[in-house]
């Protein structure tokens, strides 16, 4: 929009604001003749003529069709399309890039444990031993154990359901990761133990998938003692922050994990094995 200053000029010196053949406002004086097109669109009202100026740029590219025949018949250029998106782009597309800004400034400010020589390199050891607590292998062989250990039907019936959550987990994130296929942060050193091919991606921090999931599944049926609970709630959150503070992933990968992974848990209960199915399965592979 031209600014009131800008208008009280034109109003002195002859200048009045008007689109160009590019889409552009510009002013132009009244003492030389105005191109065709400009002289179609305005008309003799000048209060329609400064509305119609003031009109958005998609407004002003739909107003009509005598305005493309004006301008076509005048050998006006066209406004591309790419160009209308820019000049006017969705309110939903500017918060979605400024979120993944923030979140790329704030996750590179975090990865304070990226490596030794970072402001924070000499706690990660600590943080690397916190991945491996949340990695899925240890998970996996120590629900294995238990499960193979157990001699109540009712801790093995909770076993083999924490082992089907953790291969679900598994699968689930692998899906998500090859889908969207966001790279890791650009300051990760790429040192993890034990990964998938998938696993070069980082949305959503399988990590963070499986310590809400786990969290809600060892609140649910194995830790009753509340200074346990409150202990098994803050391993999560750990897991959660070591991976953004070893430069592993962006926040928003680990906030959308643990998203996902407090979800799994609900299917988890969904398709609970019952000590009948368990019966069952037991009977088929014995
Ligand atoms: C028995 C078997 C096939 C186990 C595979 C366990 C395995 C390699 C899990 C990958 C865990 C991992 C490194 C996930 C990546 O976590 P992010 O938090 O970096 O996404």
């Amino acid at each position: 929009m031209p600014s009131p200053k800008a208008k009280n000029n034109s109003g002195r010196s002859g200048s009045v604001p008007g689109v160009s053949s590019n889409g552009r406002y510009e002013f132009m004086s009244l003492n030389r003749s105005p191109p065709p097109h400009l002289l179609q669109r305005q008309g003799s009202d000048p209060t329609s003529a400064r509305l119609r100026a003031s009109e958005s740029p998609t407004r002003r590219r739909g107003s009509g069709s005598s305005n493309a025949s004006s301008s076509s018949a005048t050998g006006g250029q066209q406004l591309p399309e790419e160009d209308c998106m820019r000049l006017n782009p969705s309110f939903v597309g500017i918060a979605l890039s400024s979120l993944l800004a923030i979140d790329l400034w704030l996750s590179k400010r975090l990865g304070v444990c990226a490596c030794e020589d970072s402001s924070w390199g000499s706690i990660r050891p600590l943080m690397k031993l916190v991945e491996i607590s949340g990695h899925g292998i240890p998970w996996l062989a120590g629900a294995l154990y238990c499960l193979y250990k157990s001699d109540s039907a009712a801790g093995q019936e909770v076993m083999l359901n924490l082992l089907m959550a953790l291969v679900m987990d598994l699968v689930l994130v692998g899906v998500v990761k090859a889908v969207v296929r966001r790279r890791r942060p650009s300051h990760n050193r790429m040192d993890m133990f034990a990964t998938f091919s998938v696993d070069r991606y980082s949305f959503p921090s399988g990590h963070a998938t499986r310590a809400a999931m786990c969290a809600r599944f060892l609140l649910a049926h194995l830790v009753l003692a509340a200074p346990l609970r409150v202990l098994v709630l803050l391993w999560a959150a750990l897991v959660g922050f070591s991976r953004v503070l070893l430069g592993r992933h962006n926040v928003t990968d680990v906030a959308f994990g643990f998203g996902m992974g407090y979800c799994q848990y609900n299917l988890v209960e969904m398709l609970w094995v019952s000590p009948v199915g368990l019966q069952l399965l037991l009977g088929q592979v014995g």
